[in-house]
């Protein structure tokens, strides 16, 4: 359907890149650039469009090369002498500013743009969480995630502002000009580049952008080590894309130099963006991408999309300022880990912040290797965190299960086409449901008229969707964190 809707067949856009030397095999040369080793397909539970194995495949072995002259970047765009006069007025916007115009210039240019066959099957929408709306943005209902949606849309929304002379100066088509082509585009470079070393808004990357994402697992346990070095440090996002990648040497430090938690990277010495198998695949299994660590909240900001089981999510909780006083740990090592259990920062600073304070000099080196100072502070840091999670559960205005059957209102509703079939599955304690309706004028549905749901209608409800998974995920953590504690407490009683 995709494929007619586009105009250029994916067999076309397959062959474009084959033309350009994209190639998943290593000798031969073949009118298409996939086949020997991965095959386009569709993973409806992980990232749908995505990169299959065509064979069986050895960890480690390339399967996949882009040559440099395929990447789209800054500086293979400004080869257009108008884009690059315009671009080199406003020296003040950021490499990422650049680029977003530039692919936004490449959309104007249509036919006559070098890079078509590979536009024609960008997405034609994002999730990430600067597309919010309103009623998307508070269905997070955490303070903190709600924040930093604030925060990623009004980013968005400025850089767009700043930009906007250049895209004028650039005759751009008005529909072009809007902050609804600039998202898109931002969500494109924010959701699909990659890190190259000459240039921090990455690449766009032919053929290499349809690899989905696995969380990178085994490297959990060497982060609680990396927390410990980043003590008193500010803690910094670990992304490879982006070219975001601060904590990487920390992570390669810390497992043995070698372990890489890319399994792509630009090859100067052969002037190509490789990718290599993370692990051994059988033939027809997804082949997956780590982009780099991140929790729900990042992936849904950086992505649009996030992990049920993600080893690397995080819940922040609420502290008291002399906790953080009393120790010298970043503040960003204090969290709940995905399975519940309190991070090794947290733990040390809170059996050190409920020692007496003549007593912390003392025990201070006991609490920084995580050891249990006794019985009696253990048994209270543990009351203290189920207590703070407990609180933070009943002042979210839904529990867990609300937000399950919610889930599953909201996937029958998805299977629906009209609002007239929406009426007959809507139930009066339906509280957000009705309130979902009325952000998006849907009051009609009351009337029983027989709109269909537009696709924009469709569009906010996958980002709602994702909104309550995200709340969810983030409730089950903080219930785990409590079992976590009193099973402690229980056994130290
Ligand atoms: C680099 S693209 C990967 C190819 C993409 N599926 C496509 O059709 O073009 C990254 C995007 O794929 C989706 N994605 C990747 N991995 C995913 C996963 N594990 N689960 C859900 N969505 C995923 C997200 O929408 C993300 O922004």
């Amino acid at each position: 359907m995709e494929e007619q809707e586009h105009g250029i067949s994916l067999e076309n856009f397959l062959k474009w890149a084959a033309e350009l030397g994209i190639s998943d095999s290593p000798t031969r040369s073949v009118p298409f650039c996939l086949g020997h080793s991965l095959s386009l397909a569709y993973f409806p539970h992980a990232g749908g469009r995505g990169l299959g194995a065509a064979r069986d495949l050895r960890k480690g072995e390339v399967i996949l090369r882009v040559p440099k002259s395929a990447l789209m970047t800054i500086e293979s765009l400004l080869k257009d002498d108008k884009l690059s006069v315009a671009v080199n007025r406003h020296p003040y916007l950021s490499s990422v500013q650049i680029l977003t115009a530039c692919l936004i210039y490449e959309i104007d240019k249509g036919k006559s743009s070098r890079w078509l066959p590979y536009l024609m099957h960008l997405p034609r929408n994002y999730d990430i969480i600067a597309t919010f709306g309103e009623f998307e943005k508070q269905a997070l209902q955490v303070a903190d995630a709600i924040w930093a949606a604030e925060k990623a849309i009004s980013k968005a929304k400025a850089e767009w502002k700043e930009a906007h002379q250049l895209m004028e100066e650039l005759n751009l088509k008005p529909q072009l000009l809007t902050l609804r082509a600039w998202l898109w585009a931002a969500a494109t470079i924010s959701s699909r580049t990659l890190h190259i070393p000459w240039d921090e808004a990455g690449c766009l990357c032919p053929v290499g952008d349809l690899f989905n994402y696995a969380a990178p697992g085994e490297e959990t346990s060497c982060f609680e080590d990396v927390d410990s070095w980043t003590r008193a440090s500010s803690f910094q996002r670990t992304s490879l894309l982006n070219g975001d990648c601060t904590c990487k040497s920390n992570v390669q430090e810390c497992d043995g130099h070698d372990q890489r938690l890319t399994d792509g990277e630009y090859e100067k010495d052969v002037a190509a963006y490789c990718f290599y198998a993370r692990q051994s695949y059988i033939k027809g299994e997804q082949v997956l991408l780590c982009y780099g660590t991140y929790t729900n909240l990042e992936l849904l900001e950086h992505y649009g999309f996030l992990l049920n089981e993600n080893p690397n999510d995080k819940v922040f909780i609420p502290l008291e300022p002399e906790i953080f006083s009393s120790s010298s740990w970043a503040m960003e090592s204090f969290y709940i880990h995905q399975s519940g259990k309190p991070s090794f920062a947290l733990l040390s600073a809170l059996r050190l912040w409920a020692t007496p304070p003549n007593k912390r000099r003392s025990l201070g080196h006991l609490a920084y290797s995580g050891s249990v100072l006794s019985t009696e502070n253990e048994i209270n840091v543990m009351k203290w965190i189920a207590k703070q999670c407990d609180v933070i559960l009943k002042n979210l205005p839904t529990s867990i299960e609300e937000d399950r059957l919610l889930l599953s209102s909201i996937d029958e509703i998805q299977d629906l086409h009209s609002l007239l079939e929406l009426r007959k599955v809507l139930s009066p304690s339906g509280d957000e449901i009705w309130a979902f309706l009325e952000a998006n004028n849907l009051q009609d549905v009351k009337s029983g008229s027989n709109l269909l749901l537009s696709r924009k209608i469709k569009m906010s409800m996958d980002r709602w969707k994702l909104a309550v998974q995200w709340r969810l995920r983030y409730k089950k953590i903080i219930l785990d964190c409590i079992s976590y504690c009193t099973q402690i407490i229980n056994s130290l009683s």
